[in-house]
């Protein structure tokens, strides 16, 4: 049980490893041949489970202080893989345990167990791999060895299988062609690309990232780099910046493919004026107003966006509440019925979600077992007559197993 006291903010803190990031550095680094150097790599959940992964899937995993040295290029011991909550982990390294010849069956627990996986079926079939599922349902078993060839992607519901293809493509033997339909979360696909690029691998990809060309049989060349400050954990210092204080956030990258970079966009337009100091990002508390705000391509950003529009003078409108379905929770309905019970004034229409800024009250929340609700809650409540009270607040070390201690850290500091 964690009680966050109504209050200012004020102070500096480093951001936590982005998990995204991570998690794509680990798989890339599991394909290279020789020992690559991945830097401070933080501890979340999500982090710790895909290092796990790599591990079953043949890589050597050393930990050397805060420096991550994976030997790649490996055989899978196992054919069972635990990717414990992660959605990315399991989708995408679905693909990339495609690449082996033996059956491997991947899973996970808790809300992973509820999550869709129809996406990975039909284009690991195309591609002559044998896979089946428990109702389009975790856990998925898939049978490789993954050739490459042709395959259609559906990205209407998640970004996040075409990662992993685009990670496991290039070790094909053959060269591959990808069409994706709908593709959401694109940025997420900028991001696997830079990686790919970073080790070497080359993928021709369309303007509109409908369509990918993959040379097969390329080689991994291992890596030595630094794990990126994550814009999504971000996101919930600089809004509680905005609505309670004065935060300086250090270890971003301004010009990073994370799509929860795009928090800078929403604060500008919500009149809080974020402001890089150097290489640290500042948010101080902002007279804030309603703003309109297309979270489609950047989902994760709409729990610190609905916290922030609890506080924003007017009427805020998000749209992308639909993607939200079958993320850790129900996401928009978790929020329109935890933010509600603190005294928020929200309601979802269609993709919309409506937030009508004002005096908050605070209280208890249910988390829903999902990091982000958590996190959420615990800002808006800040500038609140009661704050924020919640049980299961373990559920941050998902993605920023620090959280509440940072939170902590910058009471008082005013
Ligand atoms: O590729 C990734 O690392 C992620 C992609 C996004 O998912 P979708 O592509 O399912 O929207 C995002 O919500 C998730 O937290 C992480
Ligand atoms: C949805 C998330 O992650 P994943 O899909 O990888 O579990 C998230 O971190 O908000």
């Amino acid at each position: 049980m964690i009680q966050v006291p109504p209050g200012s903010v004020a102070g500096r803190l480093r951001a936590p490893a982005s998990k995204s990031h991570l998690q794509r550095l680990l798989l890339a680094a599991s394909l290279a041949p020789g020992t690559s150097l991945i830097r401070q790599p933080g501890s979340s959940a999500d982090g710790v489970a895909c290092l796990g992964v790599i591990r079953d899937l043949g890589a050597g995993v050393k930990v050397a202080g805060d420096v991550l040295e994976i030997r790649g290029g490996g055989r899978a011991g196992t054919g069972s893989l635990d990717c414990g909550e992660s959605g990315f982990c399991l989708r995408a390294a679905a693909a990339v345990a495609a690449l082996q010849d033996l059956p491997v069956t991947l899973s996970g627990h808790g809300s992973l167990l509820t999550r869709p996986m129809e996406m990975v079926l039909d284009p690991l079939r195309q591609l002559g791999v044998a896979c089946s599922t428990r109702e389009g349902l975790p856990p998925i078993t898939v049978r490789g060895p993954l050739k490459g060839g042709q395959a259609r992607v559906d990205g209407r519901a998640s970004s996040q299988f075409l990662s992993g293809l685009l990670l496991a493509l290039p070790r094909a033997p053959g060269d591959s062609r990808v069409e994706v339909e709908g593709l959401r979360s694109g940025p997420y696909i900028r991001m696997t690309l830079d990686v790919l690029e970073a080790f070497g691998v080359s993928v021709e990809a369309s303007p509109a990232l409908d369509l990918f060309r993959v040379p097969g049989g390329q080689t991994y060349r291992p890596v030595d780099v630094a794990v990126e400050g994550d814009w999504s954990g971000a996101a919930f210092l600089l809004v509680a910046g905005a609505v309670a204080g004065d935060v300086a956030v250090e270890g971003l990258n301004p010009a990073s493919a994370q799509a929860d970079r795009a928090i800078l966009r929403a604060l500008e337009e919500a009149g809080a004026a974020p402001a890089w100091e150097g290489g640290t990002l500042r948010q101080r508390r902002a007279d804030l107003r309603g703003f309109t705000f297309d979270a489609t391509d950047c989902p994760d950003l709409f729990p610190p966006l609905a916290a922030l529009a609890c506080h924003a003078g007017g009427l805020t409108r998000l749209k992308g509440a639909s993607r939200l379905k079958a993320k850790e929770s129900d996401r928009a309905t978790a929020l329109v019925k935890e933010l509600s019970a603190m005294g928020a004034r929200l309601r979802v229409e269609g993709d919309w979600m409506e937030i009508e800024g004002g005096p908050l009250e605070g209280g208890a929340i249910d988390p829903h077992n999902d990091h982000r609700m958590a996190m959420a809650c615990a800002v808006a409540g800040l500038r609140s007559a009661r704050g924020a009270a919640m049980e299961g607040e373990a559920c941050v070390d998902k993605s920023y197993p620090g959280f509440f201690n940072d939170l902590a850290s910058l009471r008082g500091g005013a």
